[in-house]
């Protein structure tokens, strides 16, 4: 980029800077006048031009540059070659960054006089708003200021923003510096209404920066060519960004907020004036923050908390969160977390799916999903880190002790990656658990924020959750000034610090009566076990002990969590009491909360202790007998409901994508047994398919099996921590079983995968691929030592068994079903490519 400064001698010098490296400067918006009458690059590199009008310009933007405390400014007549075409390109690609980028931006309103202005108050009606690359000007910096014709500063976009409004349509919160990713793309359209550009072409390309796509400018194309490859390119960015989601993180939080009943700020808040913090953020080589504590301490309020803070940033900083909940099986996984982040980080810097895109173009949305979906990911967000135009991002993960599959790599991963990009800064959270501290350990430039090592700050924290809790409380159950008194006095003696001690105590006394308050209190032991134990006591002394120790187990073990309507239907019920689960649910101390009539547990703590302190309590015969249980009231449940034509469409032609459910649905209390039977069918699938292997070799069960399964397959998705971890590249599979049933060995002939289509590459249709075909596959995966003839590849480490069996490198065997066998292959010395008779290739890699 080139900037200009004044010398000493009062004379103008243009300077160039590599663009990670600049100076702070100033950006002139102005409308151009005659091309005769403006300051070239040439000019200024003549020092000359001094006499056109366009000099005035420029003479102003240093003097307010200057005034401004800023020595470099740029503007676009003089600070661009524009007879060097290259350049010019290079130059309309980064406009809108180098306007974002300025440290102020002025606008320069030559049709305006702040003479006039007093008697035609109507700065907005200036030439300036009706051009085509102001508007980019207008949106992409985040200080805009505004001048007469006489230089007379009229305000900035944040003063002026309900005139300028008024005349451009842009919401508020887009002038405010939101990110214009949060604005449809209908809506960023209609901005650029009644605005013209002299070339046509530019119409198209002044938008680029506004949707964050990259568009090489071709002159001479014409209008319509540039608006079709400006929509092309924003079509491709959000189908990518669409396959990427899976949960919208935004979403999750404001859930998980109010689930816990709402973010208290003075309860937080705490953390701003906390050294450890101020020294994380405030220290460039500081990158990661690890916050840990026990259970219940307030970690996942105090991310949430920290997140808003972040969001304040004056320059709009990229944040980017996950949080992990071991119960909700979307957001529970390695890939699940990095999938989160990566689509958060890339609504807000779109500009930065061109890394999925080299992927995702070949692969689509199974790039995210099937078991290479960790492999990819990894890539694609190291490619992000690295990429020089990130912005300065913060990237969230909470929970990390509830990210129940592929905890390790998850924190390997952060580990080795939280130090890569200067301009990118990790929180986590997590428990006290040692398996992460050593993980993350290992995590150069590092700060460790341990709640139990605040405890001052969190017990002044947690002192106005009290109070607040307790004030609430007394207005909603009008409390006497005693009652209110003691319940404040005993939870501020008892509650050691810990958060979710005082909420489960407060939704307690919610449900009691007033009379019994003060008796109550007595009763709540400080210790979160201990008031858990104490919950226990009391619901055996109930009347429905036996019913309420049962919806507990079952809630416990089952895999998600369920309605009202389906818990009825799964658990084997001492008594009838199908229309009082509510009242049950009551009954079950606090373990349980109901939120949009689905039964959750109200803290992972609650989980934890009834599936590990409780266990003999809750399951006396075994947690294997609630599975028998809710297997066989499952089954009893759909024989006595499932009939034909369940929903009365009557026409045999109907569509099931044209059913609507009818309200009640019949069918509302069976889902949880319907996922069951599709997991009975599945297992079925899995062991018919991999019979062979694993009447032959038990093993097989946890690598063939597994790896050759569909991506769908509810078997594999369930047992995916159980899948062999050194193999890098694993055989792409199609999303749900094939027409094959099973393959019966000793047959000749191959048998085909019908529906499968997933194949890593197919290089020929039908004919068999060779191995020289092999060996460039290889070769373009940037495999060296690459060997065709197998007999030479005994001593290298990974093999194919002289009957096409076995995958092998003498540690790991992998059998392979008569589909994947070779007809021909090539080996590198951890890799080996594999050609079917389909046609197919897949390429194994042995770490
Ligand atoms: N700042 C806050 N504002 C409002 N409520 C809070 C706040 N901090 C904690 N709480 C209350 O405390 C409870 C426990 O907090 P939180 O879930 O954040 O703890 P945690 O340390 O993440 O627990 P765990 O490790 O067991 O998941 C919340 O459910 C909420 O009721």
């Amino acid at each position: 980029m080139h900037l200009l400064k004044y010398g000493e001698n009062g004379d103008l010098a243009i300077t160039s800077f590599d663009d990670n490296e600049l100076p702070p400067y100033a950006i002139l918006s102005h409308t151009w006048g005659a091309d005769e009458e403006e300051v070239t690059f040439t000019d200024i590199v003549n020092n000359g031009g001094k006499d056109k009008p366009g000099y005035k310009k420029i003479r102003f933007c240093g003097e307010q540059a200057s005034r401004d405390g800023l020595e470099y400014f740029w503007i676009d007549t003089c600070c661009i070659n524009k007879e060097n075409q290259a350049e010019l390109s290079l130059a309309i690609d980064s406009m809108f960054r180098w306007y974002r980028n300025s440290a102020r931006c002025y606008v320069y309103l030559s049709d305006v006089s702040s003479q006039t202005l007093n008697t035609n108050p109507e700065p907005n009606r200036s030439r300036w708003f009706t051009r085509g690359w102001t508007l980019q000007e207008l949106l992409a910096p985040s200080v805009v200021e505004f001048f007469s014709r006489e230089w007379c500063k009229l305000g900035d976009k944040i003063s002026l923003k309900s005139e300028i409004h008024e005349v451009t349509a842009i919401p508020y919160e887009a002038l405010e510096g939101a990110p214009l990713s949060q604005f449809s793309v209908e809506e960023r359209f209609r901005w650029r209404q009644n605005r013209h550009t002299k070339l046509k072409e530019d119409a198209a390309y002044s938008l680029s920066g506004i949707f964050d796509v990259d568009i090489a400018p071709i002159y001479g194309e014409g209008g319509e060519e540039a608006f079709r490859r400006l929509h092309d390119k924003i079509r491709e960015q959000v189908e990518c960004l669409r396959d990427l989601f899976a949960t919208d993180p935004l979403k999750d939080k404001k859930r998980i907020e109010e689930t816990k009943g709402g973010l208290l700020a003075n309860s937080y808040r705490w953390v701003l004036d906390n050294t450890t913090f101020q020294q994380w953020q405030q220290d460039t080589h500081s990158r990661l923050l690890w916050v840990k504590g026990d259970p219940g301490k307030g970690k996942t309020m105090l991310l949430c908390g920290i997140i808003n803070e972040l969001h304040k940033a004056p320059n709009h900083v990229t944040v980017s969160h996950f949080f992990c909940q071991a119960t909700d099986s979307r957001i529970n996984s390695a890939t699940a977390a990095l999938r989160g982040l990566l689509y958060m980080l890339l609504v807000q810097q779109p500009s930065l799916v061109s890394h999925v895109r080299k992927k995702h173009d070949y692969a689509g949305r199974s790039l995210f999903e099937d078991a290479n979906a960790w492999v990819a990911l990894t890539e694609i967000f190291v490619d992000v880190l690295r990429d020089p135009s990130l912005r300065p991002t913060y990237l969230v993960i909470d929970a990390l002790d509830e990210c129940v599959t592929d905890l390790p790599m998850l924190l390997d991963f952060v580990a080795k990656q939280s130090s890569v990009s200067s301009c990118v800064k990790w929180i986590v959270s997590s428990r006290n658990w040692p398996n992460i501290e050593a993980q993350l350990e290992r995590a150069g430039h590092k700060v460790r924020l341990s709640l139990e090592l605040n405890a001052e700050s969190v017990a002044a924290a947690v002192a106005v959750f009290i109070q607040r809790k307790v004030d609430q409380l007394a207005q909603e159950k009008q409390y006497k000034a005693e009652v209110r008194d003691a319940v404040l006095q005993h939870l501020t003696t008892n509650a050691n610090d810990t958060f979710l001690w005082v909420a489960l105590v407060c939704q307690e006394l919610g449900r009691t009566a007033n009379r019994h308050v003060l008796k109550k209190l007595a009763v709540f032991p400080p210790g979160l076990d201990d008031l858990y134990k104490r919950m226990m006591q009391q619901m055996s002394e109930s009347d429905d002990a036996d019913t309420c120790r049962c919806v507990l187990a079952s809630t416990a073990v089952l895999y998600r969590p369920v309605t009202i309507h389906e818990l009825v239907a799964l658990i084997e019920q001492p008594e009838d009491v199908s229309n009082d689960m509510r009242e049950i649910i009551d009954l079950c101390g606090s373990f349980l909360t109901v939120r949009e009539d689905t039964v959750y547990f109200v803290h992972q703590s609650a989980k934890d202790f009834l599936l590990v302190k409780a266990s003999n309590e809750v399951f006396p015969n075994g947690m294997e007998e609630i599975h028998r249980a809710i297997f066989s009231t499952s089954l009893a449940h759909l024989s006595s409901i499932l009939h034909r034509d369940m929903y009365s469409l009557k026409a045999l032609g109907s569509a099931v994508k044209n059913v609507k459910p009818p309200h009640p649905d019949p069918l509302a209390a069976s889902h949880y047994p319907y996922r069951l039977t599709q997991l009975v069918q599945d297992a079925r699938r899995f062991v018919m398919y991999h019979k062979q292997a694993i009447e032959s070799y038990p093993l097989q069960t946890y690598t063939s099996a597994l790896l050759f399964s569909p991506t769908g397959s509810l078997i594999r998705q369930l047992f995916r921590h159980e899948e062999p971890r050194g193999i890098a590249i694993m055989p792409a599979m199609s999303d749900s079983w094939s027409a094959c049933l099973q393959t019966l060995e000793g047959h000749s002939g191959l048998i085909w995968d019908a529906s499968s289509g997933a194949c890593l590459q197919t290089l020929l249709d039908s004919r068999a691929v060779n191995s020289v075909d092999l060996v460039s596959i290889l070769a373009l995966s940037h495999f060296d030592k690459i060997i065709t003839n197998r007999k030479q590849s005994v001593c290298q480490e990974v093999t194919i068994s002289s009957d096409n069996i076995w995958v092998s490198d003498n540690v790991q065997k992998l059998w392979l079903p008569t589909e994947y066998r070779p007809v021909s292959s090539a080996t590198s010395s951890r890799c080996i490519g594999v050609g079917t008779g389909s046609g197919k290739i897949w390429i194994c890699s042995f770490e």
